[in-house]
């Protein structure tokens, strides 16, 4: 009777364990990673917890905000200005006592989550909102060699994709296109790339001077362009204080009166809210006076010179001379039809280009952007698209459901999902594609290295660690986020690597441009890009600063493509009917940022018993014996 009761399912198991067999066993045993806590992330992990896997970590670096409560349904009101991660864990970690959460408020890139941390985890969730971190997770599952779940949404479209070492692409095998939408408060409080300052002179400071104002605009979504009440309030009164100063339009002070509240006191305002700036590199205002004096002599016609990148000085004329050409036009609707007239940005009206360019680049100037030509911004001023719970849940649904099968290693029968309102199917489908042989995150080598950081130079990894472990020639390239060193820059040979800023938890890289003979006398490919992770370790004075390469670690070389006529046009497969062509053009957005790569790549044979890969391919590839590169 006793023994009975100690066997007693918990009833929170039963329901999962009828559905899922044996592989619920697994699920409570494995130790899993989710990396963002916001819309896809809340979901997914409500899923988690209540399927039973047993260990879930959470990262996230946000805190609640108001803007979030709409979708994100593991916080309340209360929760604003608290950690997303930690408040995530609490919320959710109710629902199922068994489960153990760990919530970490943090950057993924920080230090602490290196190489051997991802090692710990069966299987990696990236829920995450934009390009870098996504890369830099992807890079880190490779590295680890954990799998990892790629997920995105966009408006009502949806992406799931499974990544695994060596098996299937991974998140950069494809080029990712420029993302087109933002959430709000990107756009008015913290941008960081020239498109978030394009759309902020286009969809607010252009309207609200010659539009309808913001709060009437369809281009704007309203749920997420504040960060709380009172930033609200502040944006709002940022808004007002905008409508007032519209009054004066045509005055001779009106350039002066909206450059100093956009480029100076709002600015002033931003880097006051000391919170957001911790982590990010805080705006300067500009001085109207100063720029004014300093762009004295420029000529009018600067705007004409549509592909060349304006100074600050030449993007002021282009600012307060389309903000008079713009004036002019609405002063003159006015006088025909009465109050009422408004202007619209089109790209195609010069007067209103020539405004949001130069008002984008003024912005970017403020933020420490990149600043773009006009012809750039022209190409590049897009719609704004919501971000939609439902879309959210069905993803992360789908995201639990693709982990399934990596628990189960069945990765030939896990699939990239895409869900789209706008084909005919909710659903569609397509094999995973296997690794791209040239891309440069997942085609390489990879390795660690054990260096003692207190006193090893750059020429301890080129002269023993490289060449003499490892067999290279005197063409090689050595890169982290900087050039080290090539064959033509050796100025940092014997400097320490700590004085380069290499420390745990780099990645080297080592690019080979030799051309050496083989045996035979043919030559030789260059070897693929070597990625080596560092890992610092006190090694005893009297030995060498690094650990020498395991013996018999050898890098591959690279695959010889043959040029040949193109693949025909329809590789995508059935799967892929019109509707998904679009989404996949959508998917360029912010939060999905995962892209199928055409069959006609040069991934040929690598295949991953996918019975349509290679079919209507025209390239011809040379591939290693052993197909995927593993050093380890
Ligand atoms: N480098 C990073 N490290 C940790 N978490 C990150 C990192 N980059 C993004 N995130 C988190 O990923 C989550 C993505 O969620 P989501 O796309 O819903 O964005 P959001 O910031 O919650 O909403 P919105 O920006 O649309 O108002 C966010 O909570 C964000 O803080
Ligand atoms: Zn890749």
């Amino acid at each position: 009777m006793e023994e009975k009761q100690q066997t007693k399912p918990n009833p929170r198991d039963v329901g999962p364990r009828k559905a899922l067999g044996s592989l619920h066993q697994r699920i409570k045993e494995a130790r899993v990673l989710m990396v963002g806590a916001g819309g896809i992330g809340c979901e997914l992990l409500k899923n988690l917890v209540l399927t039973g896997f047993g260990e879930i970590h959470i990262v996230d670096l946000d805190t609640i905000d108001l803007s979030n409560l709409n979708r994100q349904f593991l916080f309340g009101m209360q929760h604003i200005k608290k950690s997303k991660a930690m408040v995530a864990k609490e919320t959710a970690g109710k629902f199922n006592p068994n489960v153990k959460l760990h919530a970490h408020h943090a950057n993924i890139k920080d230090a602490e989550f290196n190489i051997k941390w991802y090692k710990g985890f069966n299987l990696v969730f990236n829920a995450l909102d934009n390009l870098d971190a996504r890369r830099h997770v992807n890079k880190m599952c490779l590295a680890a060699d954990v799998p990892l779940v790629e997920s995105g949404t966009t408006g009502f479209n949806g992406q799931v994709q499974v990544i695994k070492k060596g098996v299937t692409e991974c998140y950069d095998c494809t080029p990712k296109p420029v993302p087109k939408s933002f959430p709000v408060c990107t756009i008015r409080s913290t941008p960081s790339q020239p498109i978030h300052c394009i759309v902020w002179a286009k969809s607010y400071l252009f309207t609200e001077i010659f539009g309808t104002s913001e709060d009437d605009s369809p281009e704007f979504d309203h749920t997420k362009d504040a960060e709380n009440a009172q930033e609200i309030e502040a944006l709002r009164r940022e808004s007002q204080e905008l409508k007032k100063i519209r009054e004066q339009i045509g005055t001779d002070s009106f350039a002066r009166s909206i450059f100093e509240k956009v480029f100076t006191r709002d600015i002033q305002r931003l880097c006051g809210m000391e919170d957001m700036w911790k982590r990010r590199k805080a705006p300067t205002a500009l001085d109207y006076d100063t720029v004014e004096t300093a762009a004295k002599g420029i000529p009018g016609h600067t705007a004409n010179m549509d592909q060349k990148i304006w100074s600050l000085e030449e993007n002021f004329v282009v600012f307060v001379d389309s903000l008079q050409r713009l004036s002019k036009r609405v002063q003159e609707l006015h006088a025909e039809d009465g109050d009422k007239s408004i202007l619209s940005f089109d790209k195609d009206d010069v007067d209103t280009l020539d405004f949001v360019a130069a008002a984008a680049n003024l912005r970017s100037h403020v933020f420490g952007i990149e600043l773009k030509s006009k012809f750039d911004i022209k190409q590049m001023a897009g719609n704004i698209i919501p971000a939609i719970a439902t879309t959210n849940a069905i993803t992360a649904g789908v995201c639990v459901l693709q982990a399934f099968k990596v628990l189960r290693q069945d990765l030939s029968s896990a699939q990239m999902v895409f869900l789209s309102r706008s084909s005919e199917r909710v659903f569609s489908t397509e094999k995973l594609s296997a690794p791209n042989l040239s891309c440069d995150v997942c085609g390489v080598a990879r390795a660690t290295v054990e260096v003692d950081l207190s006193r090893a130079t750059l020429d301890d990894l080129i002269e023993g660690y490289l060449k003499k472990g490892l067999g290279y020639g005197d063409e090689i390239s050595i890169l982290t986020d900087q050039l080290l060193y090539d064959p033509d820059f050796d100025d940092n040979v014997g400097n320490e690597f700590t004085s380069m800023g290499v420390e745990e938890g780099t990645f080297i890289t080592v690019m080979d441009d030799n051309e050496e003979e083989g045996e035979n006398g043919e030559i030789l490919q260059p070897r693929v890009n070597l990625v080596l992770a560092v890992v610092n370790k006190e090694i005893e004075e009297d030995q060498d600063p690094i650990v020498p390469p395991e013996e018999g670690m050898v890098i591959p070389r690279k695959v010889k493509q043959v040029e040949a006529a193109p693949a025909p046009q329809e590789a995508h497969g059935a799967a892929a009917g019109a509707g998904m062509k679009r989404m996949h053009e959508d998917m360029a957005d912010s939060n999905c940022g995962a892209k199928k790569r055409k069959l006609d790549d040069a991934t040929a044979e690598l295949s991953i018993k996918d019975g349509r890969r290679g079919k209507g391919k025209m390239e011809v590839v040379e591939v290693d014996d052993s197909g995927v590169i593993e050093i380890d």
